[in-house]
């Protein structure tokens, strides 16, 4: 049995053309798992509404960010897998979940170079049905009909592995050093309430208001996206020695009418500068990579909120990407599979 591993991140357009980032957008948005609606009603609002609106505005956006190599997001996924793979003798492959680096080539990638167990790492540190379930549903779906043979192994959210929080608390204090803040505001990308609710395995436990969040001690969380980012905040907030009220957990890049989390991201900024709040720091851990959401929604709307409402200075701090220390982690979530894998062997 020869090991391969699968970093998957989301994906990107090809290019910041308008035509492009239809393509990309209909792709992922008609899957099911990120507008969880019937079939004839995703087709209604993806092709109907959505995509002959949102890709000329969201092109602009992509203009905005995009870098000479390419989409940030691909090229910062493209230099991680560099780093993991000096850092482990097994192939490192990378796909994204839509757009042209499909999981498929990824897949078969892994297994021209004679891979038969391969490990599915989901760049995403907490559980989410639009993005961790989608990658695993989707590795099942190609395995069973293109590599039959290969022995699959998933990866489940590593938002609370001591290393993960180090290496972003690290990474948040690097960046802080020497500036002077007020509040740092954690900010995940949301999902619909209805997401929540669809993935709760405790037959209708979570509230949605934090109740059951908080609630201690059970595997009841597994799926809870909304419990993986309150405590991702409360980890990293106890190894920076945080005080409570200086630092919140909010959600943003919502999408349509349904009630997304809240509280939402742009709001917040724009309530705690209209309250006084001068120096604000904002960290993105949902975001493995820094990406449109990171570069443009963030640094760039959500500074140009808080200027408007009488804010001073507005820190963002990077994703991970491809700092060193991220790639150890990941590299140790590599190397514990494999040690156990093989001590199943012996
Ligand atoms: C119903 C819509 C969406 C859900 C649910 C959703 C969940 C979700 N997304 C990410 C990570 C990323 N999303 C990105 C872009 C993006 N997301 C949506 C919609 C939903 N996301 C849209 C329409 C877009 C495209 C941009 C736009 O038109 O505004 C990106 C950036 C991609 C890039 O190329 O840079 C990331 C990353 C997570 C983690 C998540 C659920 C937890
Ligand atoms: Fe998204
Ligand atoms: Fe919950």
């Amino acid at each position: 049995m020869k090991k391969g591993i699968l970093l998957v991140n989301l994906g990107s357009p090809d290019t910041p053309n308008p035509k492009d980032v239809k393509r990309y957008l209909g792709e992922f948005l008609m899957d099911e798992r990120v507008i969880d609606v019937p079939l004839w009603a995703r087709n209604l609002l993806v092709k109907g509404i959505i995509l002959n609106t949102r890709p000329k505005a969201s092109a602009k956006a992509y203009q905005k960010i995009w870098w000479d190599e390419g989409s940030p997001l691909i090229v910062l996924s493209e230099r991680l897998q560099e780093k993991v793979q000096n850092n482990v003798d097994y192939p490192v492959a990378l796909a994204m979940r839509y757009g042209s680096m499909t999981i498929k080539k990824g897949l078969q990638e892994l297994v021209d170079k004679g891979c038969t167990e391969i490990k599915t790492v989901p760049l995403y540190p907490q559980f989410a049905m639009a993005t961790t379930e989608t990658i695993d549903v989707k590795v099942d779906e190609l395995v069973a009909e293109y590599f039959p043979d290969i022995k699959i192994t998933r990866t489940p959210a590593f938002y609370h592995r001591k290393d993960y929080i180090s290496v972003l608390s690290k990474s948040i204090a690097e960046k802080l050093d020497g500036i002077d803040y007020e509040h740092i505001l954690f900010s995940y990308h949301g999902v619909p309430e209805r997401h929540i609710r669809k993935s709760d395995v405790t037959n209708g436990n979570c509230k949605m208001d934090g109740r059951c969040c908080f609630k201690k001690g059970s595997e009841q969380h597994e799926f809870c996206y909304r419990h993986q980012c309150e405590i991702t905040t409360v980890n990293v907030a106890k190894a920076l020695g945080l005080k409570n009220g200086t630092y919140s957990t909010t959600f943003q890049s919502r999408l349509g009418f349904d009630p997304w989390l809240k509280p939402y991201t742009d709001r917040t900024i724009e309530r705690m500068g209209k309250a006084g709040t001068k120096k604000m720091a904002i960290v993105t851990p949902a975001f493995v990579s820094d990406c449109l959401e990171t570069l443009e929604e963030i640094a760039m709307e959500g500074e140009e909120i808080f200027h408007e409402v009488g804010g001073k200075e507005f820190t963002v701090i990077p994703c991970l990407n491809d700092r060193e220390d991220f790639a150890q982690v990941l590299t140790n979530i590599i190397e514990e599979w494999a040690s156990k894998e093989k001590a199943l062997t012996v």
